[in-house]
Order: structure tokens, then sequence, then C-alpha cells
């Protein structure tokens, strides 16, 4: 089965557009685990247990894992959610962009390594640096697009002049990733909670890729603008909460706490179609 498919299948089987984010920080973790890195798999496998039929997707962010040496619990998580939760995709946020060759190896550790369904990339490289995911069949590669982070103004927002009708940038590698580069329907676009005006742009642009939409909760994206910026009956989206829902609680009900959120974002979420 494709990424998309499996998302087609998570969307309708959970009636959800919920991505839970998986970025565990053992200092937020709830007493009997606090500040052990050695408990992130226990951690994470209690909110994937909690929240599996609430969810588009799961969403482990690279990061958090390998600050803390911990790519074996990383490995064991990625287990886990094939086991338990077999029909929810899981895209790995990784954010990768390099040279060809080093690409390679890149995909070969999201695809084989982690057996990730899709990976976020940067595509700032250009097209030779996202190829190579690409030829993993039915696998998906999100392309940062517009930013949830302020900072994506310094350069995603600015005019690309050298292209016809002078574009911005982040209308650019919209356009890119609905037409040329999506060879085989692979593509989608991450793009922030925190710019529904822009969301609405990119669906403008790029009308029938899937989006990764992170910033609602923690960072404050409004999430009824989101999903009536972006939704489509044909293209999913894939909107992604990690810390409002992973730290709701820093009790021993945290995963009980945890699921509470999850229901209740995608309980917004699914209103304002
Ligand atoms: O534009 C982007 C791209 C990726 N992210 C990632 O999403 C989550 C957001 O976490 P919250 O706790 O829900 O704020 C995190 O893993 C980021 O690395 C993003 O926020 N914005």
């Amino acid at each position: 089965m494709t990424f998309i498919e499996m998302l087609r299948g998570a969307q309708q089987r959970n009636a959800s557009m919920l991505c839970v984010g998986l970025d565990p920080e053992p200092a937020r973790f709830p007493a009997a685990l606090k500040g052990d890195s050695t408990k992130i798999y226990d951690f994470c496998a209690r909110i994937v247990d909690a929240t599996a039929d609430l969810v588009i997707a799961f969403k482990p962010q690279i990061a958090y894992f390998a600050s803390h040496r911990a790519e074996d619990q990383l490995e064991k998580l990625m287990a886990h959610m094939r086991r338990a939760a077999p029909h929810v995709p899981v895209i790995l946020d990784a954010k990768r962009g390099d040279i060809g060759s080093t690409a390679q190896q890149y995909a070969k550790e999201a695809f084989e390594r982690y057996g990730a369904d899709a990976v976020t990339l940067s595509p700032f490289m250009g097209f030779d640096s996202i190829e190579p995911y690409l030829k993993y069949e039915g696998k998906g590669a999100f392309l940062l697009c517009r930013t949830s982070n302020p900072g994506g103004d310094d350069l995603q927002t600015q005019r690309f002049s050298s292209v016809v009708g002078n574009p911005l940038l982040y209308e650019h590698v919209a356009r890119l990733a609905q037409g040329p580069w999506n060879l085989n329907g692979q593509l989608g676009l991450v793009v922030g909670a925190t710019y529904p005006a822009e969301i609405e742009r990119v669906r403008e642009v790029a009308p029938t890729v899937p989006l990764l939409i992170p910033g609602v909760g923690a960072q404050g994206g409004d999430a009824v603008a989101t999903v009536k910026a972006g939704w489509r009956e044909d293209a999913p989206i894939v909107v992604n909460s990690s810390r409002a829902i992973l730290y709701a609680s820093s009790g021993d009900g945290f995963a009980e706490a945890a699921r509470a959120e999850a229901l209740r974002t995608r309980g917004v979420l699914e209103a304002a179609k």
C-alpha cells in the first residue's frame, strides 16, 4: 500500500486529520520517568497506544531521539507502531537535504533502517537532492514550503524574480511539488498552521498534494482557520500537534490526558470541515 493510500485509509478509519507528533523530552516526562533518556521508548509507546485510534498519522521528530543517543529506541518505537497501529502511517520528521549521494544514505536511513512511510525534506538543494527518496516506490516526501516559525519569512516569502510571474519562494516550491517534481505522486508540502492565509495560497497552487501542517497547540496556530484554508475531500491534510498532546499532564495519567487532548483536537478539526 502506498503512503497516500495509507493516509486516506487512516483518515477514514479514525475520522481524523490529526497527527500526533512524537517529540520526547525526558525533562518533561512524568515523575516516574522524568529525566531518564532510557525511558523515551516507554513514554512514546504509551502515547501511541493511547491515541492510535484517533490519528491520521504519527510524526516522530528524529532530533529528539538522536540528541539523547536514542536511535535504538526510535527503531523500537517504529517497530511498535507498525505492530500496534499498522493502519497508521508514520512520517519521520528529519528535514533532510543534501547532495544526491548523501541523500541516498538519508533515504535508506528513513525508509530501510526506520521503516518510515514518509519523510520531511528541505527542497533548498534542488531536485537532485529529492530524487533519491522518490526511488522508494510508494513512500512519501513532504517538502518544507511555508514553515510555521517566524523566521520562515527570511526566505520563504521573498520574491523569486528569475521565475515567470515573480512568485514568492514558497509559492514556487508549491508549484514544483504539484507539478514537475512530483513524478509519481509521492510529494506533499509542509505548511504552518500559524499562517492560514498562506495555506490557502498553497492550496491554490498545489490543490491535490497532501499537506503536513504543524503549529496547532503549543505554537498557537488557529486550528479552525487551518482546516478552512487547507481541507479538501480529495487531498488529505495532516495537522500535527506534539507538545500540547504529549505533555497535556505531567502526572501518572499522562497517556490518558494525551488521549483526551487528542480527542478534543480531533473534534475541533473535524467540526471545522
Ligand atoms: O514548519 C514546521 C515544520 C516542522 N515542525 C515540527 O513540528 C513539530 C511541532 O511541535 P509542537 O510541539 O506541536 O509545536 C516539531 O516536531 C517541529 O520540529 C514545525 O513545528 N514547523
